[in-house]
């Protein structure tokens, strides 16, 4: 199916979002793309998501990159350990590892770079390990993640987290957020028996379906939270639809099949998607 990508200028959204997209969207060429300071919409055809978005009635939220800032931290000891072989991490190979389970990743890591000779996809979780779990509990929230999570919580919209991170590291990276991620109706683990395969499998979010009161969810009427380009090709394999907020640093070119790309979560606009509005602003 053709995609067509649309841009506008957020201020231009003070009236129903299909009458701006007809009259008032605009292409412009790739060059011009400036991730971190536009608001973007793909539409997949005229009858798609802008009118589904009003049947939306659950969310699921990615968790690393997403709600905390934790992937710093497997960047930052990715780079400690490739200078070791005198080479360099770069967002090329971020871009494939990020939102998977920790072994799908190590594998990805040990091949791409080319050392995996000298290291072993087990050695180097073993590795990184001892650096990560003094990095996790520090971790912080991401931009808007406390604001919205607490906004549609109380609003009664049911929420869940679907994550990569498997339970031991949940558990630290969570640490000083227990509050916040009890607010979540429950939360589906990377080592999981029911996510058989990682993200870019829909294993996670249709587990996530699967657990909410009167579950399984029709997929239609869920958005997905998404930082990693694996996980928006899970949640889109899920029939989902999928929110995405990128890395300034990846790049554009595989922002892939998500519905909507967001500079942050502070830009979310819950009424988009028929969701209950904001009644302050997010600080
Ligand atoms: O699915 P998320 O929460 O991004 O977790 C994946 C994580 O283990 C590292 O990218
Ligand atoms: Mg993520």
């Amino acid at each position: 199916m053709a995609v067509t990508r649309f841009f506008w200028q957020p201020v231009a959204l003070a009236s129903p979002i299909s009458n701006h997209l007809k009259s008032f969207c605009f292409s412009l060429p790739k060059t011009l793309e400036t991730p971190r300071t536009k608001i973007h919409f793909k539409m997949a055809n005229s009858a798609g998501p802008v009118s589904a978005r009003g049947l939306i009635t659950h969310v699921i939220f990615d968790m690393d990159g997403l709600i905390l800032d934790t992937e710093k931290f497997y960047t930052e000891v990715q780079e400690i350990i490739l200078a070791r072989f005198n080479k360099t991490f770069d967002w090329s190979l971020k871009a494939k590892m990020m939102g998977k389970k920790s072994t799908e990743s190590a594998k990805i890591f040990v091949e791409e770079t080319g050392i995996s000779d000298s290291l072993t996809p087990e050695d180097f979780l073993i590795e990184r390990e001892s650096m990560l779990q003094k990095m996790f509990p520090t971790s912080e929230l991401m931009p808007g993640a406390s604001h919205l999570i607490r906004h549609l919580h109380a609003k009664g919209i049911p929420i869940c987290v679907a994550t990569g991170s498997h339970k031991r590291h949940f558990a630290l990276k969570t640490q000083q957020h227990g509050e916040l991620f009890s607010l979540m109706h429950h939360v589906v683990l990377g080592d999981d028996p029911e996510v058989k395969k990682g993200k870019p499998s829909p294993d996670v979010f249709l587990a996530a379906a699967n657990r909410f009161e009167g579950g399984p969810i029709n997929p239609d009427k869920i958005i997905v939270f998404e930082d990693a380009p694996a996980g928006v090709q899970g949640a889109k394999n899920a029939g989902m639809f999928a929110v995405m907020v990128p890395d300034a640093r990846l790049d554009s070119s595989l922002y892939g099949p998500a519905d909507q790309i967001l500079n942050s979560l502070l830009d979310f606009n819950p009424s988009e998607w028929g969701l209950p509005p904001f009644e302050d602003e997010a600080s």
